[in-house]
């Protein structure tokens, strides 16, 4: 067998597409064009690579973005501050806060002042929270991308076996939540879990965000199952790998995503794609108020005669 390679670019292209659109469609409608802001805290360079990544995605689908680069020292209450005044800011629809942040920061402090209508992250308390009774606003883009990629592939999910290798905040545990919303049989398992493969051979999905290079080999996925490969792992000369032997696995699975140019694209995309439901939410909001204030006006006037 060799697997169907499930290509998040093409994936990435279609949505983004779509997305131009619906950007099109509320300058029409409201004269709103969706605007991102990106805070950047300190100098990591894979993040200040991943910041510049998102600013072009942005652009080419006419999502307005702006990066707001913060000294590695400033304190926890100046960057509170500075998400505060963002969150006032009616022009801004979307905040994100780029992980990791230096370690003198309490990232779960910082993630709750954002907005929850701005949280295009997903990773608000409220957000990640509401993934347990299905009620986010937002749902975090690296799952959403997975989802989105499954769908796309039309894999069915409900009924089946997902065994997730990882438990991370930012993708584990919300994908294991996702894949319940849609009745999966889900299996969470770590880097460290004894006899991994007793839980990944029974994945008909198998997702893995562990962070380890080739954790996972073709003795450990079931024939025919699709596997989503969610590691970046740099090797010594910089090339890029997953957390699954790919060459190997290729030819055991049905469809594999390869790392790069698989989930990567994808929660680019999703991100876009929060940034403007933030900025639809954002406007029919202010459609909203602004009826009932003339409902107000025209009903006092009535009253008044
Ligand atoms: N605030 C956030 N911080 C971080 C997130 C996040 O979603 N929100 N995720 C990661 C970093 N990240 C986005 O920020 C990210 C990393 C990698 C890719 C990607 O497209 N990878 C490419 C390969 C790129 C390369 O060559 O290096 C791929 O897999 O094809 C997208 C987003 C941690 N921080
Ligand atoms: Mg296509």
């Amino acid at each position: 067998m060799s697997a169907r390679i499930l290509d998040g670019r093409d994936i990435a292209r279609d949505i983004r597409a779509e997305t131009s659109l619906r950007v099109a469609d509320l300058a029409a409608s409201a004269g709103v064009v969706p605007h991102l802001v990106v805070i950047l805290v300190g100098e990591n360079p894979a993040s200040r690579v991943y910041v510049e990544n998102k600013a072009r995605a942005c652009a080419q689908v006419g999502i307005k973005s702006t990066l707001v680069r913060l000294d590695v020292g400033i304190s926890a209450q100046e960057l509170i501050c500075e998400i505060e005044r963002l969150n006032r800011s009616p022009d801004v629809h979307g905040i994100l806060v780029q992980l990791p942040l230096p370690p003198h920061h309490d990232i779960q402090a910082v993630l709750r002042t954002i907005s929850i209508h701005k949280d295009v992250d997903g990773f608000h308390l409220y957000n990640v929270g509401g993934l347990v009774v299905g009620k986010t606003i937002f749902s975090p883009c690296t799952p959403y991308g997975v989802m989105r990629m499954l769908d796309h592939a039309a894999i069915p999910v409900e009924g089946r076996n997902v065994t997730i290798v990882g438990a991370s905040n930012i993708v584990g545990k919300p994908m294991a939540l996702m894949m319940m919303a849609r009745e999966a049989t889900v299996s969470v398992c770590h880097a460290k879990t004894r006899d991994l493969a007793q839980y990944t051979i029974l994945a008909d999905i198998l997702i893995v965000a562990a962070g380890v290079p080739k954790l996972i080999g073709a003795q450990m996925v079931r024939t025919g199952a699709a596997v989503i490969d969610v590691g970046i792992n740099r090797d010594p000369q910089g090339k890029l790998q997953g957390d699954v032997d790919f060459d190997a696995v290729r030819t055991k699975a049905s469809c594999i995503t390869p790392v790069p140019g698989g989930v990567g694209p994808m929660t680019v995309t999703m991100l876009l794609v929060n940034t403007v439901s933030a900025a639809e939410r954002i406007a029919a909001n202010a459609t909203m108020h602004s009826l009932r204030r003339s409902d107000l006006k025209a009903d006092l006037s009535v009253q008044l005669g």
